[in-house]
C-alpha cells in the first residue's frame, strides 16, 4: 500500500522543526525507500483555481497536446507564455499564469521535501547546498493521455526517471499511473484530489546511495476519459558532481554503491545508451 501523507494539519502546514515536522521527516523516508513513491495531499500549496485553470475542460478541450510538451525553467524564464502564444494565438492569460503558478509551488514542494530527506537522515546542514544544487532547474511536462484502443498495452512504458533527482505530478483525476512495488507487482496509483505523487528518480537514487528507491513506473490508461498530467521533474545542472555523504555509507548495511560522477556525463551516457539500469552500469560499484 503506498501511503499518502498531508502535510497540514488542522488546515495548518507542519512547522519546520516541530514534532510533527519530524515524525513526518522520518514517514517520509520510510516511504522513500520502501516504495520509492508516497501520495500527498497538501491543500495549502496550490490556489484550489490555478489547479482548476489548468485542468478544466475549456483548456483541455483546445489544448491540441496530442502527447507531450516540454517546458524548461519554467519560474524564471518565459517558457510558458511562449507555450501558450503557441496554443492560444489569441491569448491565454490565466492558462499561461496557471502554469507558471503550479511550476513555482512544485518546486517549492519539492524543496520542502529534500530538506526533509536531509533532515529525516540526520546529515548536517551543510548537506542542504547538495540538496540545492540537485534541484537547480526543472522541467515540466504537459501530458495528455488519449483513450486508448486496446486497453492492454502501457501509454507510457516502465522507466525510472533518469534525470531527475524528484518528479512530482498531478493529473486531471483520471487515474492510470502504476508503480513497481518491491515484489514485482504493478501498483496502481490513486492520486488525491487536489494531491500529488512524489518519485524519486535516478539522482537521488544514487546521492542516498541506493537507499532511497527509484521506483519504476508506467501509464496504462482505460476508461473513456482522457488523462491530463503535469508533471515537474527536478533535476541537477550538468556540472553537478554527486558524490553520497559519507555519512550514508557503513560497512555493514550500507556499503558505498556509487562511484562520484558529473551529472552531465551521466545525462550523455544514458542517452547514447538507453538501456535498463543505466546508472547501476554507468556509476554502480
Ligand atoms: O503522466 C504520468 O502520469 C507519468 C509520466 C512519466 O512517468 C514521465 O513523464 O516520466
Ligand atoms: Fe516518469
Amino acid at each position: 500500500m503506498i501511503p499518502c501523507f498531508d502535510f497540514c494539519k488542522g488546515g495548518v502546514s507542519l512547522k519546520e522543526g516541530s514534532e510533527e515536522w519530524k515524525e513526518m521527516t522520518r514517514k517520509v523516508i520510510e516511504a522513500l525507500e520502501s516504495h520509492g513513491c508516497f501520495l500527498l495531499t497538501y491543500d495549502k500549496i496550490i490556489p484550489k483555481g490555478v489547479r482548476g485553470e489548468m485542468f478544466n475542460d475549456k483548456n483541455n478541450t483546445i489544448v491540441p497536446l496530442t502527447e507531450a510538451f516540454g517546458l524548461d525553467e519554467v519560474p524564471s524564464s518565459d517558457a510558458a507564455q511562449t507555450f501558450t502564444n503557441l496554443m492560444w494565438p489569441q491569448g491565454n492569460q490565466p492558462f499561461s499564469e496557471a502554469v507558471k503558478g503550479m511550476s513555482l509551488k512544485m518546486i517549492e514542494l519539492n524543496c520542502l521535501i529534500q530538506k526533509m530527506i536531509v533532515e529525516g537522515y540526520g546529515l548536517p546542514q551543510r548537506y542542504i547546498s547538495d540538496v540545492e544544487n540537485m534541484n537547480s532547474t526543472s522541467f515540466v511536462r504537459l501530458v495528455k493521455y488519449e483513450v486508448p484502443e486496446t486497453k492492454s498495452a502501457p501509454i507510457v512504458n516502465p522507466h525510472t526517471d533518469r534525470s531527475s533527482s524528484l518528479t512530482i505530478l498531478c493529473d486531471n483525476g483520471v487515474q492510470g499511473l502504476q508503480v513497481l512495488s518491491k515484489d514485482g507487482k504493478w501498483i496502481e496509483l490513486q492520486i488525491p484530489q487536489h494531491g500529488f505523487v512524489v518519485i524519486v528518480g535516478d539522482i537521488l537514487k544514487a546521492w542516498s546511495n541506493g537507499r532511497l528507491r527509484a521506483a519504476p513506473h508506467r501509464v496504462m490508461v482505460s476508461g473513456d476519459t482522457e488523462r491530463y498530467s503535469f508533471v515537474l521533474f527536478a533535476m541537477p545542472k550538468g556540472e553537478m558532481v554527486i558524490e553520497v555523504p559519507y555519512e550514508l555509507v557503513d560497512n555493514e548495511i550500507h556499503p558505498l554503491r556509487y562511484r562520484s560522477f558529473n551529472c552531465g556525463e551521466y545525462f550523455n551516457y544514458y542517452y547514447e545508451n538507453p538501456i535498463e539500469n543505466t546508472l547501476e552500469i554507468f556509476a554502480g560499484l
